[in-house]
């Protein structure tokens, strides 16, 4: 049985009298590999730590002249020579952008190197990015504590470059030389302070030139980085880069500044106030005895301002001032109660404070900001600083204020690094390490579990290794559950017309600062990612088919994610042996994983925007997170052998058939063999049912016509060459595939030997890192190779493709051999580790195999219909998946569980009707 060791055995059950054919007794399994073998696989899977395919070391090359006896090594990635943090050293708080290399690189192996030659990527066409390959992190401290600070940065030895720098491994850099860049009124106060705690010596940066550069940049390279807020809904809003300027930025720190910006490194600071962040928490601490800003704002959520507040409906007995369109609720006067009547500050609630000067303060800014919008003829208005906090009753203050001052002419927006501005700024400062190239596609957030790192509040000392994440992590999220319960909901809003009317915002979309520590993630920046090129409209695209923010769709799928995790803990547990360590790293996920998806139900834009997609690759993020390399190995290995032994029956079986049948049953077996799919609960609770042979043969049996959704005839007519339309052959055809075993060994090969039986070349794109049982593009040469022994024209075609071992030997020779009959089969890896595909962020090698393809072929469930259902492309395209969720099934496709989908999309073919949002 399927995934169950203790079951009966695959080989013993298989059936050769069956109705559909294929399948016969496998007399043998797969050969066993050597020892040897395995464990250099396993090493290299070892090696990928972070899921997307990371910089390529071998770009060193010689700068300046040749010929010179010592000429200068440019190494793209080599990162040591530069600073790796950055100051912003404000009156309340200290922020620190800092920078670490990937730990591990990615192994240029054989595959990977002969696809490179095949496609002319080069590493060396690079410019020189130092900063590249690494990841930034953002890290807030409080000024007061900027003793924390100091141990922090000591103790990671970030001002050394990092404790994993071989400069500050072997002793070669002496404190004395080192400057790092600050930015903020500390970096003049505490300057001699670093000086003699650190040894380090602050090169300052103009404060409004780093909030400035840093905004752009963050506007520019992040692709959820601006959004607005209203009434409590965030939506996020995408920045076209060249269409950014003017705009107007604030930034609410301890002061204000506001600053009208007109390009890169073009900027005035029009105007500010001193009624800012410094005024709400000073006058609130004396108000109210709060020992923290954050307290300080948590209590605001459970206050009444109209206790201390004058409204309009004070003043009017009770009724609106309608004919200057101010309703009863609206304040008139804050604070002003507090005079008329004959009570001391302690007759006064903290809470009804806090929230009366939170609001008095967010919107005088709003107001300000508008009026210098309005003076400068400014629409967009971007509001940063800590002071927000991504607190949501701020932001809606903020945001009313301008909408109705301005009769919603111009839009309040908010950042999500909204406090790093002047530290990315200052970081950016630095020379040579290529920021400001970044695109949006080269970098990737993530939200690891130590993100309350990041953006956050840092309990103690650094963690050194994966042990101390654990432990410091159950106490996180032991104190994150304290955090993530409901927020008692207010007593609902008073609603009028506007003035200094009460925004909305409230209930369980507020929170405390401490639960927002997980906004800002850890930014990877990539540079190999591209852009899909076959995309027809990049701009447009939107790889989410679900986007999750219908709430009952995010609770399904939360529901579906949770009671998936046991039997995800159990297979990632048995992955790594069963020990004791791997135990405690299960639990640590099934809590990390939990935690998170707690706080994305509480704010499902916590993390930017949120739709299936991202919460699947979460999951495999937060595995890997915990050091679970590939937690379904064995199920893999598996389905592979048992697959693999029963393929040349399949293929002689249909080689017997006449052109059009066998494209039918080509078709039919890719759709069939998806039903293996270890995400799926239905299929695995199916799996229990019998043996992978006898599932496929039950699949295969089902396979009625028409399918769901049945473009299948289309896709022939296409394909078959007949005497009165006689079409080209494609001439590349990219295929998308998705899960081990059956899956691609009875289905996707097939299908691709087909291709390349017609004169197609094909490309496997898979899998960059493990994810769920989907194959890797690592694992696909030997798996080819297998299959090859079974049949020429996979032999030849991988051997021209450079998959083969033998004709890895050299790949000079392979090149050579173009003109052989035999089209090519190669295999690239998609940049991807999650079950889905997002197009917009794909490996250089992908990029490279798309430019000459006519036709994408996407399978599975997770890259053809929660990503791509709705993708368009330059080429023609294929989709074909089986629906393994009922819920899907009917919500997308009026249909029922195990339905197939067959969508065939003709280049340049107007959107069709069927195509689906939810
Ligand atoms: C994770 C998956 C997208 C993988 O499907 P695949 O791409 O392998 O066809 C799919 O199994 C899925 O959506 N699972 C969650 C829903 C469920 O358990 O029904
Ligand atoms: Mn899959």
């Amino acid at each position: 049985m399927a995934g169950n060791p203790s079951t009966k055995n695959e080989d013993d059950t298989i059936n050769d009298n069956n109705e559909v054919g294929y399948l016969k007794e496998s007399s043998s399994s797969s050969s066993s590999k050597e020892k040897e073998e395995e464990n250099e696989m396993a090493l290299n899977t070892m090696h990928r730590s972070s899921s997307r395919p990371q910089l390529d070391l071998s770009g060193a090359a010689i700068q300046g002249n040749f010929e010179e006896r010592n000429p200068t090594i440019l190494l793209p990635n080599q990162s040591d020579d530069i600073s790796h943090l950055a100051l912003d050293i404000g009156g309340s708080l200290i922020k620190l952008v800092y920078f670490s290399r990937h730990a591990e690189l990615s192994p240029d192996d054989k595959r990977k190197r002969s696809i490179k030659k095949r496609f002319g990527i080069s590493n060396g066409s690079r410019r020189s990015f130092p900063i590249l390959g690494g990841r930034l992190h953002f890290v807030k401290f409080e000024t007061e504590k900027l003793n924390e600070c100091l141990d922090f940065i000591s103790s990671k030895q970030l001002h050394r470059g990092g404790i994993d720098s071989p400069s500050w491994r072997s002793g070669t850099i002496s404190d004395d030389n080192i400057t790092i860049k600050a930015t903020g009124g500390g970096a003049f106060k505490f300057a001699d302070v670093l000086k003699e705690r650190l040894g380090v010596s602050l090169d300052k940066e103009d404060e409004m030139t780093c909030l400035v550069s840093g905004a752009n940049f963050l506007l520019k390279a992040i692709r959820h980085e601006a959004f607005t807020h209203m009434e409590g809904q965030k939506e996020f809003v995408q920045i076209d880069h060249n269409d950014l300027f003017p705009y107007l930025l604030v930034n609410i720190g301890s002061g204000v500044s506001i600053i009208k910006v007109d390009g890169y490194g073009k900027f005035q600071r029009v105007s500010g106030t001193n009624v800012g962040g410094g005024t709400y928490w000073g006058l609130g601490r004396l108000l109210t005895k709060c020992k923290s800003f954050d307290e300080l704002l948590e209590l605001s959520q459970q206050g009444d301002n109209s206790n201390v507040d004058m409204l309009v409906g004070d003043i009017y007995g009770g009724m609106d001032y309608s004919k200057i369109g101010l309703s009863a609720s609206t304040i008139a006067s804050s604070f002003g109660k507090t005079i008329s009547e004959n009570k001391e500050l302690s007759d006064y609630r903290p809470e009804d404070i806090s929230l009366s000067l939170l609001r008095m303060i967010s919107y005088n800014i709003g107001q300000i900001s508008y009026l210098n919008a309005l003076r400068y003829g400014l629409k967009r208005i971007f509001f940063g600083g800590f002071f927000i906090r991504g607190h949501a009753y701020t932001m809606d203050t903020i945001s009313f204020a301008v909408h109705f001052w301005s009769k919603g002419q111009a839009q309040a927006m908010f950042l999500r690094h909204e406090g790093f501005l002047g530290a990315v700024g200052a970081f950016m400062s630095y020379e040579k390490h290529g920021l400001d190239d970044l695109r949006v596609h080269q970098l990737v957030e993530r939200f690891p579990m130590g993100a309350p790192y990041v953006g956050g509040k840092i309990h103690g000392p650094p963690l050194g290794d994966l042990n101390e994440k654990i432990s410091w992590m159950e106490k996180f999220v032991q104190k994150g559950t304290e955090i993530t319960a409901p927020v008692p909901m207010a007593p609902p809003g008073t609603t009028g017309m506007g003035g200094f009317e009460r925004p909305s915002s409230r209930g369980n979309s507020l929170r405390s600062d401490a639960s927002a520590t997980l906004n800002v993630g850890v930014l990877h920046l990539v540079p190999t990612l591209e852009v899909f090129p076959l995309l027809d409209d990049p701009k447009t695209y939107e790889p989410n088919t679900i986007d999750l923010a219908d709430h009952s769709e995010l609770e399904y799928w939360f529901k579906v994610l949770l009671e998936h995790m046991p039997d995800l803990v159990d297979k990632a547990v048995a992955s790594e042996g069963g020990t004791d360590d791997a135990k405690r790293r299960g639990d640590a996920f099934a809590r990390a994983f939990s935690a998170h998806l707690a706080r994305l139900m509480e704010e499902p834009a916590a993390y930017g925007k949120l739709g299936l997609a991202n919460l699947l690759e979460l999951r495999e993020e937060c595995l890997r997170e915990f050091q679970f390399v590939d937690a379904y190995i064995t199920i893999k290995q598996r389905e592979n052998e048992a697959s693999l032994a029963v393929l040349p029956d399949l293929l002689m079986e249909l080689d017997g058939m006449n052109e059009e049948d066998r494209l039918l049953a080509l078709i039919e077996g890719v759709l069939a063999a998806n039903i293996f799919d270890w995400g799926s609960r239905a299929c695995v609770d199916l799996y229990h049912k019998g043996t992978i042979i006898e599932i496929y043969r039950m699949s295969r049996k089902k396979m009625q016509r028409p399918w769901r959704v049945d473009d299948f005839d289309e896709f022939k007519k296409r394909m078959l060459i007949d005497g009165n339309n006689r079409q080209q052959p494609y001439k590349r055809a990219l295929l998308f595939v998705d899960n081990s075993g059956a899956d691609v060994v009875l289905g996707m090969l097939p299908l691709a030997r087909e291709l390349l039986r017609r004169g197609t070349e094909v490309v496997l794109v898979a899998n960059s890192l493990p994810a769920l049982n989907d194959v890797t593009a690592n694992e696909l040469p030997e798996i080819v190779a297998e299959a090859a022994k079974h049949c020429d024209l996979l032999r030849k075609a991988a051997e021209a493709g450079g998959l083969l071992v033998d004709a890895m030997v050299s790949i000079q020779d392979d090149l050579k051999d173009r003109s052989a009959s035999v089209p090519p089969l190669m295999v690239v890896e998609n940049g991807c580790g999650s079950p889905c595909i997002d197009l917009r962020q794909v490996s250089s090698e992908l990029a490279a195999a798309a430019k000459d393809a006519d036709l994408i072929i996407l399978e599975g469930m997770g890259r053809a219909i929660h990503t791509n259902l709705n993708a368009r492309f330059k080429c023609d395209a294929l989709k074909l998946a089986m629906v393994k969720n009922q819920r899907l099934a009917e919500k997308l496709f009026n249909g029922n569980i195990y339905d197939c989908i067959c969508r065939f999309e003709p280049a340049g073919q107007v959107l069709r009707e069927d195509s689906v949002r939810i």
